[in-house]
């Protein structure tokens, strides 16, 4: 066995190398090498956490890994996936079959789905898919088609407005599609927060616990907001064991992976990791046409491919930057009645393109620097500290100090809240470096000239 484990560990290592970490943490990092059969010592068991990670694994990296083995010990090995000990784990991946209680209600459909805090505009049809979500959206579904079953909680992170919303929304609209007595809630964390000050000052904790703790589907968007609030935290503690242990689902969007959040609780980052964690990235520039000629189609607008590539290429940091574009061509081209065509387009967006020129967006900075570097953008806010991802970091706010007109604090704030003083020795490094090191220079200089267009 002890050859196998060092097997294993190499065979880890390698993929951490081979694949995002991202993809790593979501398929390889939660499987287990159970045993090997003693008797020939040519089948290995491996254990998944659930169904959707042993498929997952099954149809793309299986044959790898046994590949590998086989190199390893010059011998035909065979590898097993099997689902983890459903008694060993917590309560909540047991499966049941009915989830969702379907107790009569009083109220009408719409006034349920009011309540729910649903926008019905958020669906999976208009929910655009490609490389960068399609984990978090393949999960997505199957979320929403057996709540409480699939996996507990679901978490979602990636960062600003690409797309996190949009999916649990769509979650949450099928849910209620498919069962419309579903007791169902989105709640931004703010507004849970809120929820919290209200039943301290009003002594109304019963109340918000009996309501919270009822949920057949809780959906909690951008929990880093609770990040230090220690009695919401609390709170949230008690309705999530409440509802994961009466199997009722909870999905949770951030921008940062649990570990990351800063000023949370360990028992609830642990928690957070029961079920499935997935992320978003920023979509590539294909994608970003995609989107654009999708949210064109729901305006009944055919969007040219030329004016499309034009907008994406120009606008890169996220989906609501891309959509608040063309929102603006739209309204331009109807308010001089003419079709929208290239020139047009360049003169709708001269102004939003020449304040980009000026003022660049730190969300552009990371992902520039972050495509230059070949690391995941979310490595811009993670505590990590390896070289090669502290070094692009530096990079990025030294950029950002030169290029934007924020503050030290505001530029610490954007890469997963660092101090200032973080800031101000990565622009003092990476300026020590340029004298020292032509190739830093190079990408300095390069970086600066990609940014500014
Ligand atoms: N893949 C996509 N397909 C279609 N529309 C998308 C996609 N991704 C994002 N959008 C749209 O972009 C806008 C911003 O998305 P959303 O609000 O879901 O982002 P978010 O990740 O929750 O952001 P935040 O972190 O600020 O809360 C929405 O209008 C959403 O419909």
């Amino acid at each position: 066995m002890q050859a196998f484990n060092t097997f294993w560990l190499s065979c880890l290592e390698h993929f951490r190398n081979e694949l995002n970490a991202q993809q790593f943490n979501t398929w390889i990092k939660p499987l287990e090498l159970e045993g090997i059969n003693q008797d020939n010592e040519t089948e290995v068991i491996l254990i998944a956490p659930n169904r959707f990670v042993l498929q997952w694994v099954q149809d793309n990296f299986i044959s790898h890994i046994k590949s590998m083995a086989e190199e390893h010990f010059a011998r035909e090995i065979q590898f097993h996936l099997k689902i983890a000990d459903q008694t060993k784990i917590p309560n909540h991946t047991k499966t049941v079959k009915k989830v969702i209680a379907s107790t009569p209600s009083q109220q009408s459909k719409q006034n349920k789905k009011t309540s729910s805090q649903l926008n019905s505009n958020f669906t999976f049809d208009n929910f655009v898919t490609g490389k960068a979500n399609q984990l978090a959206r393949a999960g997505a579904i199957q979320v929403a088609e057996s709540p409480g079953t699939a996996y507990n909680p679901l978490f979602i992170y990636g960062g600003v407005g690409l797309g996190k919303t949009h999916l649990i929304q769509a979650i949450g609209n099928l849910v209620h599609d498919n069962n419309q007595q579903a007791k169902i809630r989105y709640v931004h964390a703010e507004k849970y927060v809120s929820d919290v000050v209200n039943a301290y000052q009003h002594k109304s904790f019963d109340q918000f616990k009996v309501y919270y703790h009822s949920l057949d589907l809780l959906l909690v968007d951008d929990v880093q907001f609770f990040g230090g609030k220690n009695r919401t935290q609390e709170e949230f503690f008690y309705a999530f064991n409440a509802l994961i242990e009466a199997h009722k689902q909870v999905i949770i969007t951030c921008d940062s992976y649990p570990k990351e959040i800063s000023g949370l609780e360990e028992r609830l980052v642990s928690r957070f990791g029961w079920g499935l964690t997935v992320a978003i990235e920023p979509p590539e520039l294909e994608m970003r046409v995609a989107i654009l000629i999708k949210k064109a189609e729901q305006e009944k607008i055919t969007l040219d491919e030329h004016v499309a590539f034009f907008i994406a290429k120009h606008i890169r940091s996220n989906v609501r930057e891309l959509e608040g574009a063309l929102k603006r061509v739209l309204a331009f081209s109807r308010f001089i009645k003419q079709d929208i065509t290239l020139e047009i387009t360049k003169e709708a967006l001269k102004d939003l393109l020449a304040v980009q020129n000026r003022q660049i967006s730190i969300e552009n900075i990371q992902k520039t620097v972050a495509d230059y570097y070949k690391i995941k953008v979310s490595e811009m806010y993670s505590k990590k500290r390896s070289r090669v991802i502290a070094r692009p970091r530096q990079m990025a706010m030294a950029i950002a100090k030169e290029l934007t007109t924020l503050s030290l604090p505001d530029i610490g704030e954007a890469f997963g809240g660092r101090d200032h003083t973080t800031v101000l020795h990565g622009h003092r490094k990476i300026n020590e470096l340029r004298a020292s090191d032509p190739a830093i220079n190079r990408d300095y200089t390069a970086l600066i000239h990609i940014l500014r267009g």
